[in-house]
Formats: C-alpha cells, structure tokens, sequence
C-alpha cells in the first residue's frame, strides 16, 4: 500500500478500573487508504467502540497511536465526524438547524450564508430530508432522524466517516436503502470509512475491507477480509454471487468457529449474553444478524443458531 491515509499503530487501550488496569486493546494495527471502506466486527465488547473513539480522538491510546495524513490524533476534530447508532440530534433545534449548527462549526469563515444554505439542503436531500426542514428530533421517526445525522455528518464534509453501528436501531427496510445511500454518498465523495456492525451482510456488501477482533481482553486484529466484489454493488444480484456468499461465510467462520462467544470462554456475571431475537426465522440470531433461510444455512450458521 502506499502511504496510508489513516494508520493506528502498536494501539495499547488499558482503563482504570477498581480491580486495577484493564487491557482492552493490545497491538492493534491499522492502516486504511484514503477512500477506503473498512467495517469492523466482533463479539460484543471485543472493543470496536474503543478503536473508533480512539480514531475519534475520544480516546487516547495508552500505547502507540493514531496518525491521520501524517497529522496525530489527539482530540476530536471536523475532519472526522461521528455518527452513533442513537442519533445524537439536539431536541430543541429543527432539522434544518441540526444541520446548520454543524455547517457553522466547519465553514463559517469560507462559505456565505447563502452557500452555507444550499450546501445544508444539498446534503438533507443526499438523504431525502429535504421535506422536513422544519420538524423537531422528537416529531420525526428513528430512521429519519439517524438520516439527518447522517446528513450532519457529510455535511462537515469529513475526511473520515467513523460510524457506530449507524442502522443497527432501524426496521430492515429503511436500513436498505440508508445502506444504499451511503454506498452512492461514499463512492461520490471518495470518503473513507471506518463501520462498527453486527450485520455480517452489512459489512459484505459495503466494505471494501473487513476487520475482524479477537476477543478481550487484549483484543486485537484477528483477520482482515478484503471484499473485492465490483462496485456499485446491489444486493439483490450479490444474494447469488458465489464470492459473496464465500466472503459472508468467512465472516461467520471467524465469529463462530475461530472466535467463539465471549460467554462461553469467560462466563461472568457482567459479560451480555448473546440475544436470541427471531431464531429460525431468518431474522438477527445471537449478537449477530444474518439473512440467511434455515434450509440455506451453513455449518457456520447452525452453530451460530446453536449458541443462540
Ligand atoms: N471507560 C471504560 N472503563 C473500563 N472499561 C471499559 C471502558 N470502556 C470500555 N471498557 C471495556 O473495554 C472493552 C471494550 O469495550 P468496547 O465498548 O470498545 O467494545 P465493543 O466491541 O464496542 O462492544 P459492543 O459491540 O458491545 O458495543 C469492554 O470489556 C468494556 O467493558
């Protein structure tokens, strides 16, 4: 690769804790190319949050560190914005104004007011919010308000995109086509990404790489998964794609055969126990969501549904 865009290197993550220090992460290593697409993905509280908040600039590394276009990061900064899986929308401002608030942040000095109104509107509509400028967080629904924080986000016209599970709280549906979005939004603007998920689908179709964690504590690169399926992809053509069907089989061969559930390795009072929402129903199974029919699963899947 030639000289990474992003890098977070020999990343050590230990928190104080009342039983002492805690090693979350150990030697993570990191590099991503400008516009790359790279999902990360693990057992829940394997430490993805961790990497992101430290690229956020949230976190800072107890050892090693994260260097973006040669500059370290050290504190949060416009040029990497944030979207979590609740959005983080101020109740009090309208659509519009949530927006604005970030445009002003970034832009005040070198856009116009009249750009900086064209440039708000151009990116609600990059999400088809155009139609509810005026609208208060709480007089909207989940899905429209995670758009416009979406919207905010682009809007800051970041070098990297750090999404937290962005569509993990939304229906299937609106979670397609915000997932289609942001494959138009990301290849028109050559954004890099970083993505936490637990939809091994998810991040099959959007990524270009995926980042697989071992478990914690010390948790670290496990595998990486390069996705090297033609873009624009659609995800009704992928479903029969056998690349894509033997890449989502690596993901899942890496969760439930290499790295198995954190529970089962050390079983204690504080670890979340894996859900079991919609077993044999092709609905999210475990911590994890597949899309797959009982009669096509693997052996991967079964032993996922096993678990469950
Ligand atoms: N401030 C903190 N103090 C102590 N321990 C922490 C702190 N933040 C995170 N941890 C621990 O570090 C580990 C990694 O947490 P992190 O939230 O990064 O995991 P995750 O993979 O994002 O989890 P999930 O998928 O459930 O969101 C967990 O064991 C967590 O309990």
């Amino acid at each position: 690769m030639s000289k990474p865009h992003l890098e977070l290197t020999n990343v050590q993550m230990a928190f104080d804790t009342p039983t002492g220090p805690f090693i979350a992460l150990e030697n993570v290593d990191l590099k991503i190319r400008k516009g790359e697409f790279v999902s990360l993905i693990g057992h829940s509280g394997c430490g993805k949050s961790t990497v992101l908040n430290i690229v956020a600039g949230l976190l800072q590394a107890t050892r090693g560190g994260c260097v973006l276009d040669g500059h370290e990061v050290n504190t949060p900064g416009p040029e990497r914005a944030v979207v979590f899986q609740n959005h983080s929308l101020m109740p009090w401002l309208t659509v519009y104004e949530n927006v604005e608030l970030a445009v002003q942040q970034v832009f005040r000095k070198t856009m116009s007011k009249a750009e900086r109104r064209d440039w708000i509107l151009h990116n609600l509509n990059l999400v088809n919010m155009g139609h509810a400028l005026d609208k208060r967080p709480g007089e909207i629904s989940g899905g429209m308000a995670q758009r416009v924080g979406i919207a905010r986000a682009l809007a800051m016209k970041p070098s990297v995109l750090l999404m937290d599970e962005p569509f993990g709280a939304l229906d299937a549906l609106t979670r397609a086509h915000l997932q289609d979005s942001l494959m138009e939004i990301q290849q028109n603007l050559n954004s890099t990404v970083i993505m936490i998920t637990h939809d091994v689908d998810e991040a099959v179709l959007l990524s270009d790489r995926i980042v697989m964690m071992t478990n914690g504590p010390a948790a670290t690169v496990g595998e990486e998964l390069h996705i090297d399926l033609p873009r624009p992809r659609n995800r009704v053509t992928l479903a029969d794609n056998p690349e894509y069907v033997h890449y989502r089989q690596a993901v899942l061969s890496f969760l439930y055969e290499k790295q198995s559930f954190p529970s089962k390795q050390s079983a204690s009072a504080d670890e979340p126990e894996a859900e079991t929402e919609g077993q044999g129903t092709g609905q999210p199974t475990g911590t994890f969501s597949v899309h797959t029919a009982p009669s096509e699963r693997t052996h991967a899947e079964e032993e996922l549904a096993a678990n469950a």
